[in-house]
């Protein structure tokens, strides 16, 4: 079948961001669109409306044309079926297993939280967050399993800007209870210690720690991988901010335990997938956007008054400057202009959500909604 550009209604045209002549691909089209059109079952007729020619559809009698939409829903190789809620944690289809992508090396933090995330899972690891968002859209793997936060060291801002960059879908969260140890070679006492290293998230965690022994801070690109370079350098002036795994998995002796500036120390990840999991209300969720707003006074209070408005709960909000500008405005060059990413506590599925969206959507220049999930509540 043909496929051809969509004209969408007017509830679901995204000013500013899509319009009418978007990508003739399903695969293509908006992820707002897709949770923009209410309930599942709208999603999906949606879905399928934008595989069916225009003037086809434009031609035929409504009957017609809704026996076809439903023949094509139960059929069609064109559909990929989105990932169900209770498919988050199982095996793939097929009986083999989940292959996940995180970044780092074996025993970092990220690990972990990709096989809490997904038991039995293939963990596979990567070298850059960036790469791992590129394993899932070349189906090198199945999912990516990404730190966002953390409770004491706040947001991991590269995640934020390459969700943006990506046209993954959020399907998950996982709650990671992150203990940092210092991890040397034996033999080597922690008097001996001038360097430490390890991810600046942890190095941030572990920062009153740190400033007591007096070390000095090393940058690198994962726990695990700080204590994999101390075990094979044989270094015996530096040690490792990383986990006990780590210590077990490189050979290293754990010189100090539990050493973050708060026993409570929590990393939230994101399970990422190439197709959105279809929001439930079985269960509790959170949603995920990215918007942008016109400048002017009050205009962040008003985007989050649609939200307040109907008891909306927001869960975090992080802003991050929008590149490729800045923007000639009056007055000279414009530099700092913001998108702003929001989790909020309500599924799409829920129409107290959908309205809330489509009442920013009357005045935010941009608005994404990155995915609807199910809340990691094992640590509430
Ligand atoms: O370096 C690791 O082990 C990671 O998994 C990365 C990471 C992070 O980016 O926040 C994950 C959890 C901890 O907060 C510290 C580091």
């Amino acid at each position: 079948m043909a496929v051809h550009a969509v004209r969408l209604t007017p509830a679901t045209q995204l000013r500013g961001g899509i319009s009418g002549n978007l990508s003739p691909s399903y695969h293509k089209l908006n992820t707002f669109v897709r949770y923009g059109c209410g309930s599942p079952k709208r999603y999906r007729t949606v879905t399928v409306l934008a595989a069916l020619r225009e003037d086809d559809a434009n031609g035929r009698d409504k009957s017609v044309r809704a026996m076809e939409v439903k023949k094509i829903l139960e059929d069609s190789p064109l559909l990929p079926k989105p990932l169900s809620s209770n498919q988050l944690a199982e095996s793939v289809p097929n009986g083999s297993r989940v292959r996940v992508a995180y970044q780092g090396v074996r025993g970092a933090y990220s690990e972990s939280a990709a096989e809490k995330a997904y038991p039995n899972c293939e963990a596979v690891p990567c070298e850059e967050f960036d790469t791992a968002f590129e394993a899932v859209e070349r189906w090198l793997v199945d999912r990516a399993v990404l730190p966002i936060e953390n409770s004491l060291g706040g947001s991991i801002h590269r995640n934020y800007d390459l969700l943006l960059r990506h046209n993954l879908h959020i399907v998950g969260e996982v709650k990671l209870a992150v203990h940092h140890c210092l991890l040397a070679n034996h033999g080597v006492n922690i008097e001996d210690l001038r360097r430490v290293l390890s991810h600046p998230q942890a190095l941030a965690q572990c920062e009153n720690t740190l400033t007591k022994l007096g070390l000095v801070r090393e940058a690198v690109d994962d726990t695990a991988g700080a204590a994999k370079q101390i075990a094979f350098e044989k270094l015996n002036d530096a040690a490792a901010v990383a986990s006990a795994e780590a210590a077990n998995i490189y050979g290293l002796n754990i010189v100090a335990e539990d050493i973050q500036d708060d026993c409570d120390n929590v990393t939230r990840f994101l399970m990422l997938a190439r197709e959105p999991i279809i929001p439930g209300t079985n269960r509790l969720f959170k949603t995920s956007i990215v918007f942008s707003l016109e400048e002017g006074p009050g205009v962040l209070f008003k985007a989050l008054a649609v939200f307040a408005l109907r008891q909306i709960n927001l869960t975090k909000i992080e802003s991050r400057p929008l590149r490729k500008r800045p923007l000639r405005a009056s007055g000279g060059l414009k530099y700092f202009d913001y998108l702003f990413y929001v989790d909020f506590e309500a599924s799409m599925a829920d129409e107290v959500a959908q309205n809330a969206l489509r009442h920013l959507e009357e005045f935010a220049t941009f608005l994404r909604v990155l995915g609807s999930y199910p809340v990691d509540t094992t640590m509430l």
